[in-house]
């Protein structure tokens, strides 16, 4: 600092060095700025002094600090002692009373959550969510191959019979095409009414929406959905096995098996689609609950009331909306079905002992007999049934569909008795297994179109007891999603 004595600005600079290194970082900057301006006014010579007025300036910067962190802490904690005295002298009513104020809060607090949930996604009749994933806007993919590749188009829910309505082959350049044009084109050669930009989805054999021309494989099956739509299961030919990769069966830990079982009413068998101990928790949950089982009687008027019938002799439960287990299969239908949840309604638990039966009916609500019920009447009904079966049936209790076309060719015909349970086709139930039925077209089903062959009914338990439970998927949200 010698070396530059006089020179202000210089000086500034060194001893801003020289402090820096030594006290470093900010602290050692700001001593640094004081002590060249006191070189400046003192002609630099007694650097000594300055630096020493820095440093008690310092301390006292400290201990300012270090005095109010002192007050601080000594304020929140005498806080928390007055909090934790005022609670230790409450008596035990006063604090009993303390007890239900913030039971009734967080109560509050979670009924609102709530609600706000139900007034989200529960309380609100929709159609479908659609995923409009291509668009006339979409560009083809260049890196794609410019070989030709064969794609087969069908309706929705179609059958590949080959037949000009239920299915087209289209020769595809994928390098120069879209999805969208493979849709458009594919809907133009099913011969169906031309539809907007937006309004067509592709999906596969089991269910997974396409996005783009990249998922489309040579000589692959697509089916055309109407965005509002829901994709229908493709039952092809009766004896079909469709292995979806996206469901894992709980009881085989491999991907599911759906099997084809009629075309008319569309019906399928899966397999091992509850695990043992799901079957268990199910038969648990509804066994303190069961009652007899009633049929709706509709007057002339279209007023209905529930009464114990000879039809159905059963009993039943309706098992709860939030317990893990219907939770769990309501998540793995909705896999399934690619119908949401909340379109569901509760799982309903039916048992049957030695002797009892339901015999022959429809699972949706003719609109026609209950003339009073206004949804109905706009279309929305039952659409889907998943039937699982629990245990195992010592002899008897198979589901019957006296209108499908059996493979022996049994035939739809006139129904000559509700209660022939040997007519038609028959399912014999098997412990983990479930069928899926639509009640039914995939045409105009959100208007309600419903399959008259989609009649069936429990065969008579002739030895030991029947355990199973029903799944309703309506065409629309459902309207009753309290617990
Ligand atoms: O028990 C069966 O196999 C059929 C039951 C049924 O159709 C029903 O509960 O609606
Ligand atoms: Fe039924």
């Amino acid at each position: 600092m010698a070396k530059v004595k006089g020179q202000g600005t210089e000086s500034t600079t060194d001893s801003r060095d020289k402090v820096g290194m030594d006290g470093g970082g900010g602290r050692g900057r700001a001593v640094g700025v004081v002590e060249g301006r006191a070189e400046q006014e003192q002609g630099g010579h007694d650097g000594q002094a300055v630096k020493h007025i820095a440093e008690a300036k310092e301390r006292q910067a400290r201990l300012r600090v270090e005095s109010r962190d002192e007050v601080c802490k000594g304020v929140t904690s005498s806080m928390r002692h007055r909090f934790v005295d005022d609670l230790r002298s409450l008596n035990s009513t006063e604090a009993w009373i303390l007890g239900v104020l913030i039971s009734i809060m967080v109560g509050l607090i979670v009924f609102l959550a709530y609600l706000g949930w139900f007034w989200a996604i529960g309380y609100n009749e929709a159609t479908p969510d659609t995923r409009v994933l291509i668009s006339p806007d979409d560009q083809p993919n260049e890196s794609l191959s410019c070989e030709a590749i064969t794609v087969h188009v069908h309706p929705n829910g179609g059958n590949n019979t080959g037949s000009p309505n239920d299915s087209a082959a289209l020769k595809v350049v994928p390098c120069r095409e879209t999805l969208f044009d493979v849709a458009h084109r594919g809907w133009a050669a099913l011969g169906a009414d031309a539809v907007g930009p937006n309004e067509l989805r592709v999906f596969d054999g089991v269910g997974i929406q396409l996005g783009t021309l990249d998922e489309v494989v040579d000589g692959g099956h697509y089916y055309l959905v109407l965005a509002f739509e829901y994709w229908f299961w493709p039952g092809l030919y009766i004896g079909h096995v469709a292995v979806v990769p996206h469901l894992i069966s709980p009881a085989t830990g491999k991907p599911l098996e759906v099997e084809t079982l009629a075309l008319e009413p569309r019906l399928f068998l899966m397999r091992g689609f509850v695990s043992a101990s799901e079957a268990e928790q199910v038969m648990a949950a509804a066994n303190t609950t069961m009652k007899r089982s009633e049929v709706l009687d509709t007057s002339s008027s279209g007023s209905s009331t529930s009464k114990v019938s000879a039809v159905r002799t059963s009993s039943q439960a309706w098992l709860g909306w939030w317990t893990l287990v219907t939770w769990t299969l309501n998540a793995r239908i909705e896999a399934l079905t690619g119908v949401p949840s909340h379109n569901g309604e509760r799982l309903q638990v039916i048992r049957y002992f030695n002797d009892q039966h339901y015999w022959a009916h429809h699972d949706y609500f003719d609109p026609a007999v209950h003339i009073s019920r206004a949804d109905l009447a706009s279309g929305r009904n039952r659409m889907i049934t998943v039937l699982f079966y629990l245990n195992d049936v010592e002899a008897g209790g198979a589901t019957y569909f006296p209108r499908a076309a059996a493979p022996a060719g049994v035939g739809r015909g006139p129904l000559s008795s509700y209660t022939n349970c040997t007519a038609g086709v028959n399912v014999k139930p098997e412990p983990g297994a479930a069928i899926m039925f639509y009640s039914m077209h995939a045409a105009g089903h959100l208007d309600g179109a419903l399959d008259v062959a989609s009649l069936h009914g429990g065969c008579t338990v002739e030895s030991g007891i029947k355990w199973g439970a029903n799944r309703w998927l309506n065409n629309r949200r459902e309207l009753q999603l309290l617990p």
